[in-house]
């Protein structure tokens, strides 16, 4: 008699509850949302696939409820969680823009990275560290500095350039033999190279190492390579342990787990932060030698990163403000060359994949760089020549189709600071937001402009005067088409409908403008060095693996010189 009552309260108090009023599945009885989000993960190789499923049926609001939810067992336990997903551009631009003081990192955000970036911005909650942090290193991402940087990542691409000119000339066509290069390790390489050399001022030299291999090594085939470095392998199992986080089923514990019993995570640490401490002691040495008698260095001459952070502590200290500890200093070095290294290659693989298939787009803007940028044939471009998005609009075009299309990273989140309400939806304190950035339809479409329209009441006062791009057409949302961000007279608009990559706000992403001309100065020497082939279906699949970012599963290309091309 009491068994079943008990058990019946039990369940009462335990089952998988969503939030009042907000559209959300039909649920699990248990298990909340998990089925349909390991189905959505089974079926289309990503979880992210979930977000976007329920906003398209459910409205630019829903729910998702995972485990036991809401519920009084799932909150003080922690097995379960409510996740509110806007599915709005407008909307989620406004709160990640101005309603900070609302919407912070979420908690859930910080612990996966704060078991390998204790001190980095990646794992710091938004208070003075964090921006303390945003301030000292803030100059990495100022076009003065960045205008520095820029012959070094041209000098890094053009011997990727070199590389592939060897595996060229090496293919063969037909379906036996290297028909094609896997470019995947040669990304990682190059964008290895260019974030150590902005960091720490010199290179890993992975490019340059392969090239003197393949020109020493004529026998050796167009995908034949060396070892890949340690420094990029360490980065690997750092970057595989924050993404294997997402899953693990006590989020509190995560950071004490992978610090303790994560062995693999512990070898792989402890030689990345030994190789960056001596770096930070070398130049430490360099820097008081050089600047003992003389005038100290404007902060806006450093070279690199760790010149950088120098030049601010000497300021500090003169000041007598405090600087970073050693420990806040290596955390920040190890979350620039994480940030570097991944999310960069994974978009240039996307890139590469893209214009594979789509001849037209290369032969124009190949057209566009040769007419506007003549010199890019003879010599390295400037950052100004590069960056000029009046005198390359195609280039930017494609860039930004590149990265509308890869849907790099699919999702960011906030949660909520205090109570709240979202598009007329009340949000308890405490509840995660998710805002499914990769999303091409729902989000971005003229198709959903009568629902977004209807919610005009609905949105904040901010939301309401703040749209500043325009929508996508509905019919061809979900195609690659650079011309949609195209005006009439053929300039580039920024504004031609939303556009997310990077998130946005103040914890939007830190490296966007590092990521940005980077990608440029790739597009633009590749293709202007190469046309992409057409690769069978085979070569080229779209099947994707989803840990922190949205890789392929394969990159294979096909460079050929433009002067090989018939009819160039
Ligand atoms: C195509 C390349 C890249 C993409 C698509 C990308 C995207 C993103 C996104 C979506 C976020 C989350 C922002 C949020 O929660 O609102 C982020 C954060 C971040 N990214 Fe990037 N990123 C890229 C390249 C880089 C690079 C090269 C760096 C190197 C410095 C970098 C450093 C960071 C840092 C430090 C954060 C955390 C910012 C914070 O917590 O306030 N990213 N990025």
């Amino acid at each position: 008699m009491y068994f079943p009552i008990c058990s019946l309260a039990i369940y009462q108090l335990g089952k998988p509850k969503p939030l009042p009023h907000i559209p959300h599945n039909k649920l699990h009885w248990f298990a909340g949302d998990y089925p349909f989000v390991a189905r959505m993960r089974r079926e289309k190789s990503g979880f992210s696939y979930a977000f976007d499923d329920i906003a398209i049926r459910l409205g630019p609001v829903s729910q998702l409820v995972l485990g036991l939810g809401a519920s009084w067992v799932g909150k003080v336990f922690g097995p379960g969680n409510v996740v509110v997903v806007v599915a709005d551009a407008q909307e989620a631009q406004d709160i990640l823009i101005n309603r900070s003081a609302e919407f912070d990192r979420s908690r859930r955000t910080s612990l996966l990275f704060e078991g390998t970036l204790r001190q980095g911005m990646l794992g710091l909650p938004t208070g003075e560290q964090f921006k303390q942090h945003k301030r000292y290193l803030g100059i990495a991402m100022t076009s003065p500095y960045l205008a520095r940087m820029t012959p070094r990542m041209v000098e890094h691409v053009q011997e990727l350039v070199e590389v592939w000119a060897i595996g060229a000339s090496q293919l063969r066509t037909g379906s036996s033999g290297d028909v094609a290069i896997n470019a995947i390790e040669d990304l990682r390489l190059l964008t290895v190279d260019i974030i150590a050399s902005i960091t720490f001022g010199t290179s890993l030299d992975g490019t340059r190492a392969l090239l003197n291999y393949l020109e020493a090594t004529p026998s050796a085939g167009p995908s034949s390579r060396l070892e890949v470095p340690q420094f990029v392998l360490d980065l690997e199992v750092l970057l595989h342990t924050i993404a294997d986080g997402a899953m693990f089923p006590v989020p509190g514990l995560l950071p004490w787990w992978t610090r303790t019993l994560n062995r693999k995570w512990r070898s792989a640490i402890g030689r990345v932060h030994a190789g960056l401490r001596t770096r930070l002691q070398t130049a430490r040495a360099q820097y008081a030698s050089e600047t003992r008698d003389s005038e100290r260095p404007a902060a806006h001459k450093a070279e690199n990163l760790l010149d950088i952070i120098l030049e601010r502590e000497r300021k500090d200290e003169y000041k007598g403000v405090m600087a970073l500890t050693e420990s806040e200093i290596i955390d920040e070095l190890t979350t620039f060359v994480l940030g570097g290294a991944e999310t960069t290659p994974t978009t240039m693989q996307w890139a590469l994949k893209i214009l594979c298939k789509h001849p037209k787009v290369q032969r124009k803007l190949y057209s566009e760089l040769v007419e506007k940028l003549p010199a890019i044939t003879t010599r390295a471009p400037t950052y100004a020549e590069i960056s000029d998005e009046a005198n390359l609009p195609y280039l930017s075009a494609v860039l930004y189709e590149v990265l509308r299309c890869a849907r790099t990273i699919a999702v960011v989140t906030r949660v909520a600071t205090r109570d709240t309400v979202v598009l007329g939806y009340p949000v308890p304190k405490g509840t995660e937001v998710l805002f499914p950035i990769g999303m091409m339809r729902q989000l971005e479409s003229d198709a959903s402009k009568d629902v977004t329209d209807s919610l005009e009441s609905a949105r904040s006062p901010s939301s309401k005067s703040g749209r500043k791009t325009g929508y996508w057409s509905g019919s061809n949302v979900h195609l690659f088409n650079p011309d949609r961000w195209l005006r009439r007279d053929g300039s580039f608009d920024a504004n031609a409908g939303p556009w997310l990559p990077f998130s946005t706000g103040f914890r939007g992403c830190f490296g966007t403008k590092l990521a940005l001309i980077e990608l440029r100065i790739f597009l633009a020497i590749v293709q202007v060095n190469f046309f992409f082939d057409a690769l069978p279906e085979e070569l080229n699949t779209w099947q994707s693996h989803e840990r922190l970012t949205r890789h392929p599963i394969q990159c294979y290309i096909r460079p050929i010189p433009w002067d090989k091309m018939e009819n160039n």
